[in-house]
Formats: C-alpha cells, sequence, structure tokens
C-alpha cells in the first residue's frame, strides 16, 4: 500500500504545515499539523470546551460507528512552545491520502492550551516522531506510521515541504521526480525517539565549509531551524545591520536586506543541503520594520533542531529500517 496527501503552510511566514485527514464511519474531515517531532496523533472533540475551541473541527466519537474508547487510556502532551493539550483515547479508522489506519489510537483533546485554541487552522497534530514517546498511559499506543508500516511497500514516509506553495508527504514509497541528483543517507539516532541525525557542517553563503558536528533532530512541527550560538553568530555577522532584538526573540534583519543562503553538510560524501537566502527571512518581526531570522539559537534546548526552515529547502526521507537500521535521506529539489 501507499498514500500521498498535500501539505499547506498555514499561514504567511510557512509557521507549519497542515494536511487533510479523514477520521471515523462515516469520515470526519480535520486539518492537522504533521509533526516528526512528537508521536501523538490528536484531534479537537466534542470534549473541547467551547471557550477553548475557535472554529476547529471537532472529532465526535459517537457519531463514528467504527469508535470504541480504550477504557482507562488517557494522554497529555506538552511541546518545546510551551504548549499543551490532554485527553481520552478512543480507537477508529484514520485515512491520510488514500491510506487507511484502522483501529489507530486516536486522542480526542477534553483541553487544550491557549495557543493551539487561538490556531484556527489547526485541528490537532498527526505525530510521526518513534512510537516510544507516545504520551497513552497505562498503555503507550503506535504513531500513524507505525500502525500502516506493515502494509507499506517501503517502511519509509518522505516530506516535500514548500514555502508559500502546497508540498507533500508520501507514505511507503520515494517519488523520484520529487527532487534533483541523489538521496544522500545519513544514520539516525532515535534513542530519545526523534529523528535525530548528525550534520558534518555548515557554510555560509560561499565562504569556506566549516566542519562542526551538529546533531539535532529532523522536526516538520518546529517553525525555524535551531542551531548552536556559534553558527547562528557566524552567520548574522555576515549580514549588515542584523541584531539580536530579545524583544523580537532572536535575530532580526532589515526587511530589505538580500540574505547569504545557509548550507548545511549530510552524511558522510561532502553532500549540502542548501536554503536560499530568500527563506531565511521569516517576515516582519513584530518591532520595528525588522524581519526575523528563519534561523535562531538553540541555546537552552539541549538539541539542535531542522525546523521548516531547514526541510523545506529539502525532499527528505524518514526511513524507519529498510535498511535494518533507521535512517534520514536527504536530497535538494
Ligand atoms: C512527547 C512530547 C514531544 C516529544 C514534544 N515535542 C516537541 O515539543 C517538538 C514538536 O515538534 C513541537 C510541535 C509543535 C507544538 C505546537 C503546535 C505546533 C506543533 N514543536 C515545538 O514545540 C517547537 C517550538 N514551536 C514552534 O516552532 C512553533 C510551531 C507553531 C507554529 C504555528 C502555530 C503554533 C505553533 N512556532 C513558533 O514557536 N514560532 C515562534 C516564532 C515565530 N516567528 C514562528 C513560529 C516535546 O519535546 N515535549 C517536551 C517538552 C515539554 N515542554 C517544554 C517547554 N519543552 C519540551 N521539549
Amino acid at each position: 500500500a501507499k498514500g500521498s496527501v498535500v501539505t499547506t503552510p498555514i499561514n504567511s511566514e510557512d509557521e507549519a504545515y497542515d494536511a487533510p485527514v479523514s477520521i471515523g464511519t462515516p469520515a470526519q474531515p480535520f486539518n492537522l499539523d504533521f509533526d516528526t517531532g512528537s508521536s501523538d496523533l490528536w484531534v479537537f472533540s466534542s470534549l473541547t470546551p467551547s471557550n477553548e475551541r475557535n472554529g476547529q473541527n471537532i472529532y465526535t466519537a459517537s457519531r463514528s460507528s467504527t469508535a470504541k474508547q480504550l477504557s482507562g487510556e488517557s494522554w497529555k502532551i506538552s511541546y518545546g512552545d510551551g504548549s499543551s493539550s490532554s485527553g481520552l483515547v478512543y480507537s477508529d479508522v484514520v485515512t491520510i491520502g488514500g491510506l487507511t489506519a484502522a483501529g489507530q489510537a486516536v486522542e480526542a483533546a477534553s483541553r487544550v492550551s491557549q495557543s493551539f485554541t487561538s490556531e484556527s487552522a489547526t485541528d490537532g497534530l498527526v505525530g510521526l516522531a518513534f512510537s516510544s514517546i507516545n504520551t497513552v498511559s497505562p498503555d503507550q499506543q503506535t504513531t500513524f506510521f507505525d500502525t500502516v508500516k506493515p502494509s507499506l511497500a517501503s517502511p519509509v514516509f518522505t516530506a516535500d515541504l514548500k514555502h508559500q506553495a502546497p508540498g507533500t508527504y508520501n507514505f511507503g514509497f520515494i517519488d523520484k521526480s520529487a527532487f534533483t541528483g541523489s538521496i544522500t543517507y545519513t544514520p539516525v539516532d532515535n534513542s530519545q525517539g526523534f529523528w535525530g541525525f548528525t550534520s558534518t557542517g555548515f557554510q555560509v553563503g560561499n565562504n569556506d565549509f566549516q566542519q562542526e558536528s551538529i546533531t539535532g533532530i529532523a522536526d516538520t512541527g518546529t517553525t525555524l531551524l535551531l542551531l548552536p550560538d556559534d553558527v547562528v553568530n557566524a552567520y548574522y555577522s555576515s549580514v549588515n545591520n542584523a541584531q539580536n532584538d530579545q524583544s523580537a526573540g532572536g535575530f532580526t534583519v532589515p526587511c530589505d536586506t538580500s540574505l547569504p543562503d545557509f548550507s548545511f553538510g549530510v552524511g558522510n560524501n561532502g553532500a549540502m543541503i542548501t536554503i536560499p537566502g530568500s527563506l531565511m527571512n521569516l517576515g516582519p518581526s513584530g518591532s520595528g520594520n525588522s524581519c526575523f531570522g528563519g534561523l535562531q539559537s538553540s541555546g537552552t534546548i539541549g538539541t539542535n533542531i531542522f525546523g521548516d526552515v531547514a526541510l523545506k529547502a529539502a525532499f527528505v526521507v524518514f526511513d524507519s529500517g529498510s535498511q535494518g537500521q533507521p535512517q534520514l535521506g536527504w536530497a535538494s529539489k
């Protein structure tokens, strides 16, 4: 089996990407944020208080003939940006891009934090990290990808995110027309439940390549590219009037400045992914006429995060074990 679904930026800053998902019988439609940085599939529901909703689609288990409550099970999750949600658990039919997972754990929110309430474009998340960090208790559940994996021609999914344009998540196959050149694979460390890997270094514009092991995660659920301070300083020191503006929450640049490209190394064959300078500007910072930089410090997080700013420049293969151990494939496009 295979699946293919279109994913679209939720706003003009490419802050997140949603894709359509059907749950239940008859199908209930949702727009969900596919997140390779977490492992819970959760949705706004009839359990979510009306004062915590803002037009989101809601899952009503009682209207689905295939819904079954997993009695005694619950979930509770908090994210890097401080947002959180929690609730009860059902099993139901989930269809994404023509691919159906019967008996998928569907986590119905009985509460959500303010930032979810205010994000009316998003009805919940599809976690695509490893099932080892799924939060359902006492019986941990599998991600959509792990649920359907046995039926897939190949145990992979791919992310092809685009700037202000529809992109694609594919399950079970690699679309050779979606990238240029070859795919460079690098081993994944999934010990923390993430798609962890080590980049070999970086390059600002056409300057020399700086060899530096940069260990981080490939995370479609994070907007920014979050890297160590030495990398961030090297980048913005080459930009006139760039400034680290705490009130904006990080480095800003004059909005009319053309920014240098930023490249990062993948694999051990010298391959690089190059983010064009135009994608390194995330639009008005909210203070003055400055714009917010797409590259920011990973500072105190404890890991580096290759978020949408980086992933948008690549065709990325999340391979859970076609060659044995999990690996990430990177190609330009
Ligand atoms: C099982 C938990 C799971 C692994 C969890 N995973 C994550 O947090 C990473 C995951 O990819 C989540 C998925 C997000 C959650 C919010 C909704 C959208 C998806 N990513 C993050 O939290 C990274 C930081 N957030 C982001 O990158 C959000 C994403 C967003 C975009 C639009 C609208 C709303 C949110 N964007 C921003 O913060 N922006 C601020 C700056 C602006 N210019 C751009 C947008 C975790 O690490 N939690 C532990 C944790 C808890 N608490 C904290 C404080 N940190 C933590 N790491």
